[in-house]
């Protein structure tokens, strides 16, 4: 028998065994894995680039940053669907493609600028998901362009400004909706903007006001609520934007609660870092019918670190599962991280939130609410802490071999290799 062979006898071995050990603690783990397959995780594209995008030569701004100078970033968008292919190879199950307006791929000489933006534009992106059964999500990129006066956009008190970028928000919701039709997958429409200010404001009203009637405009754009599905995301703090955020998280949430069809979106991120979004996320469940995630890693700011399958990670897919909201929540990845290959960045990010959903979905969550209802909290710690000596590592191996993607230690060859091939031939470090 062949090594290979060997190999793949040993994991589904192991899985059979582990399989009998999760039936006794209450878990399908079959079921859990058939789940697994079918939850679409979200990929963002400018992982690959440094958030660079393909409209503009400037600088990263918006109250974010990328930091590093690995060689191999993407600097054509040849280049980034390649690298994002490599990534698609070593990633398991569903994935969706989460595109910027900042990436629309010019043919023939053209250029639009953001507010002139058409779906024609992103036609290549169209492609590339049909071709790989994907669907799309979009984001109006209000950052990285001249028309960003004094670091506001929407909130700008320059009616010129927001006329501006009134209408880049309202191309972005016709392009959604072309990716919705043209990939037959709901499209998510995120609205982000870092408008604030760098010290204490003499007017925190008007900006946000503002802010208010600019989306509202936006979002004024006829579109199907099936198909589109605009957020509104909600941030602390920015670099450069410290004191105040027109977009706080009390704007998002009474923004998307008075807008039928516009959900709130929460990035773990964006909190003060004591805040849990792990928390938060059962109590809009109360409240919205969907809602949308960015999940990342903060350390000790919104600094964009590459997803591990850390404690955060875990609660926040165990709150999806265990509110029975894998059809409500809209999961996507968003961390930039410019110090290590990105093609592997990409890679671990998604496996990581895909570990932590089928950690979820192979916990014996009835039994553990049954206990809480019934007081039996001595028990219920008890269990919990013997939950978490299952064998999920088993599962998740024989899950990959399912899906014809590496296990987690053959990950590494995969990327040096690519990196050997691809991504050392580009002479641009950055
Ligand atoms: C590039 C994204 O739009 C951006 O990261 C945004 O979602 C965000 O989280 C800003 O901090
Ligand atoms: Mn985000």
């Amino acid at each position: 028998m062949k090594g290979e062979e060997q190999e793949m006898m040993t994991v589904t071995k192991r899985y059979e065994d582990a399989r009998e050990i999760f039936r006794k603690a209450g878990v399908d783990t079959d079921a859990a894995i058939e789940t697994l397959k079918r939850v679409p995780v979200s990929m963002h594209c400018w992982q690959g680039d440094d958030v660079t995008g393909f409209d503009q030569k400037g600088p990263l701004t918006g109250g974010i940053q990328t930091t590093g100078n690995y060689p191999g970033r993407a600097r054509t968008p040849e280049e980034l669907m390649a690298d994002m292919d490599r990534a698609l190879s070593m990633i398991p199950g569903k994935k969706k493609i989460n595109v910027h307006a900042s990436y629309a791929v010019f043919e023939n000489g053209e250029f639009a600028d953001r507010n002139q933006l058409e779906p024609r534009h992103f036609a290549r992106w169209v492609e590339f998901a049909k071709e790989r059964g994907m669907g799309l999500d979009f984001n109006p990129t209000f950052f990285s362009h001249p028309m960003v006066k004094d670091g506001q956009t929407l909130s700008s008190p320059d009616a010129a400004v927001r006329r501006f970028w009134i209408e880049h928000g309202k191309a972005c919701i016709r392009i959604s909706q072309y990716f919705a039709e043209e990939t037959g997958v709901p499209c998510v429409m995120n609205i982000w903007t870092g408008d604030g200010f760098k010290d204490v404001p003499a007017d925190r009203m008007g900006p946000r006001m503002r802010y208010k009637e600019s989306i509202e405009e936006i979002l004024a754009e006829p579109f199907d609520k099936n198909k589109v599905k605009p957020c509104m995301e909600s941030k602390v703090f920015g670099i450069g934007v410290e004191s105040y955020t027109a977009g706080s998280a009390e704007f998002a949430l009474s923004l998307a609660a008075q807008n039928e069809g516009c959900l709130p979106l929460m990035d773990n991120g964006h909190y003060h870092p004591t805040e849990l979004v792990s928390d938060k996320i059962s109590a809009l469940l109360c409240f919205y019918p969907e809602i949308a995630l960015h999940v990342t890693r903060g350390v000790r700011w919104d600094s964009d670190h590459v997803l591990l399958l850390d404690d955060e990670t875990k609660e926040i897919a165990r709150e999806i599962v265990r509110c029975n909201a894998l059809e409500r929540v809209y999961i996507a990845l968003d961390y930039f991280d410019a110090s290590i290959n990105r093609v592997s960045a990409w890679a671990v990010g998604m496996r990581s939130f895909q570990k932590a959903l089928l950690m979820a979905l192979c916990t014996p969550n009835e039994k553990l609410k049954a206990l809480q209802d019934e007081s039996r909290f001595t028990e219920l710690m008890a269990v919990i802490e013997a939950v978490k000596m299952l064998p999920f590592g088993d599962v998740w191996n024989y899950y990959c071999q399912e899906c014809g993607v590496t296990d987690d230690f053959g990950l590494f060859a995969e990327v040096q290799e690519y990196e050997e091939k691809v991504l050392s031939k580009r002479a641009e470090g950055r």
